[in-house]
């Protein structure tokens, strides 16, 4: 499978193409944008997100609610694109530039995506760097889930921690509907309160705050990916979906950090044989071994930095007169990490519902869940 989106953060709309999605998959909106609300939301978001109620069209690749086979073409409308026509045309005019960008912000795309497309309106790097283009990706990531839920496979994302204040509750299945219910996507309300109070400090000191996002997938059958080619290696291939999004630094499988100070006696997830089948009653590795799923659930964390757009700017340099300056003021979000964690849930989806099709293949959904359930019954009585 694969996949491609368009558009800027104030033009008319983002649009994805899917190609390669199996036949007979059934797929709606009902599917799509709950997904989209959930990025939507949460504590500490700006204006922009009042301005938009973010909706798919399907515009291709689906008739009477089941997927065909052919190319999928989804559509997220930009409301805020009325109050930007003449700004965002296309067409020759608006000169001299009204809302040009010229003083480049220190941790944005802004100066070195004006250095390397040569342009002198920072605008012209930012309306794609922005992470409203996530938009399109989660909606995306959303058939990918569906894909992955007709297979038995489920996933969750919730906030580990934000602004310095973790989530003690560690995260549990059961928890789910909590994590829906927080503004910051943590089944910890004391913890949330905290979250809140240094996120309204943040916004009066006119700074921003970052966190860490964990997600979860259980039901993956045992050997996504490969341990032949680096490139085949699913920790890599979930690492840089992940780091494709905007404002994702790090990441690990597991405890991966914590995982590196033990010796391996105390890490490795020992394996007995009950009940006719493999088992572990341990899962430091975090559900993959060699680059392959190994039938535990799968545990990603991501570290997402600061909101680089700060109220109370850094210095910089203006990119038109090199004169000193401070960074833009945009309107901006003061944190973004609850989003995150919905990005990078639907992100990982679609690498793994990649990998499904990788090695089951199949032209329809139900040949997949047959293929998926052979290998099921093999893996059980291997
Ligand atoms: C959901 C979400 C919302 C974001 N909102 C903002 C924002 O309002 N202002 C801002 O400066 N950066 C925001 N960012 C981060 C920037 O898009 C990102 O830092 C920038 O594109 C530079 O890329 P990099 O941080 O990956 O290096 C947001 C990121 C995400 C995931
Ligand atoms: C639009 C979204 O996020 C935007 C991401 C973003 C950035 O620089 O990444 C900057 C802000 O854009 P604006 O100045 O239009 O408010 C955010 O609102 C979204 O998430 O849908």
């Amino acid at each position: 499978m694969r996949y491609l989106t368009a558009g800027e953060s104030h033009g008319p709309q983002l649009t994805a193409i899917i190609e390669g999605l199996p036949a007979q998959l059934p797929l709606g909106k009902p599917d799509l944008d709950p997904w989209l609300r959930r990025r939507q939301g949460g504590y500490g978001r700006g204006r922009r997100m009042v301005i938009e109620t973010d909706e798919a069209q399907i515009l291709s690749g689906v008739r009477a609610g089941r997927t065909t086979g052919a190319p999928v073409t989804l559509v997220i409308e930009n409301r805020d694109h009325r109050n930007w026509t003449e700004i965002m045309s296309p067409e020759p005019g608006n000169e001299p530039r009204k809302k040009a960008l010229t003083d480049a912000r220190p941790g944005h795309a802004d100066l070195t995506g004006g250095i390397k497309y040569r342009h002198k309106d920072l605008r012209d790097v930012l309306e794609r760097a922005s992470a409203r283009e996530t938009a399109a990706r989660v909606a995306v990531g959303a058939v990918a889930l569906k894909l992955l839920g007709e297979l038995g496979v489920e996933g969750a994302n919730y906030v580990a921690s934000l602004g310095g204040v973790e989530t003690q509750q560690l995260f549990s299945w059961d928890a789910l509907e909590a994590i829906e219910a927080s503004d910051l996507r943590t089944p910890d309300e004391d913890a949330a309160a905290m979250m809140r109070e240094r996120i309204d400090q943040a916004k009066r000191d006119g700074d921003t705050l970052g966190g860490i996002l964990e997600v979860r997938f259980r039901g993956l059958p045992v050997g996504l990916g490969s341990h032949v080619h680096w490139d085949r290696k699913l920790d890599g291939r979930i690492a840089q979906a992940c780091l494709s999004v905007q404002a994702m630094k790090g990441v690990e499988i597991g405890r991966a950090f914590e995982n590196a100070a033990r010796p391996g006696s105390g890490v490795h997830d020992p394996v007995y044989y009950r009940g006719g089948t493999y088992a572990r009653d341990t899962n430091a590795a975090g559900g993959l071994e060699a680059g392959m799923t190994n039938g535990e659930e799968l545990i990603v964390r991501v570290a997402m930095k600061p909101i680089a757009t700060l109220m109370k700017p850094l210095p910089t340099v203006n990119v038109v007169s090199h004169e000193a300056s401070d960074a833009a003021r945009e309107r901006s979000d003061t944190t973004a990490v609850p989003a995150a964690g919905v990005i990078l849930q639907c992100v990982i989806g679609w690498v793994l519902a990649d990998a499904v099709l990788e090695k089951f293949g199949g032209d329809t959904l139900p040949e997949l869940q047959e293929r998926v359930e052979a290998a099921r019954a093999y893996a059980r009585g291997y």
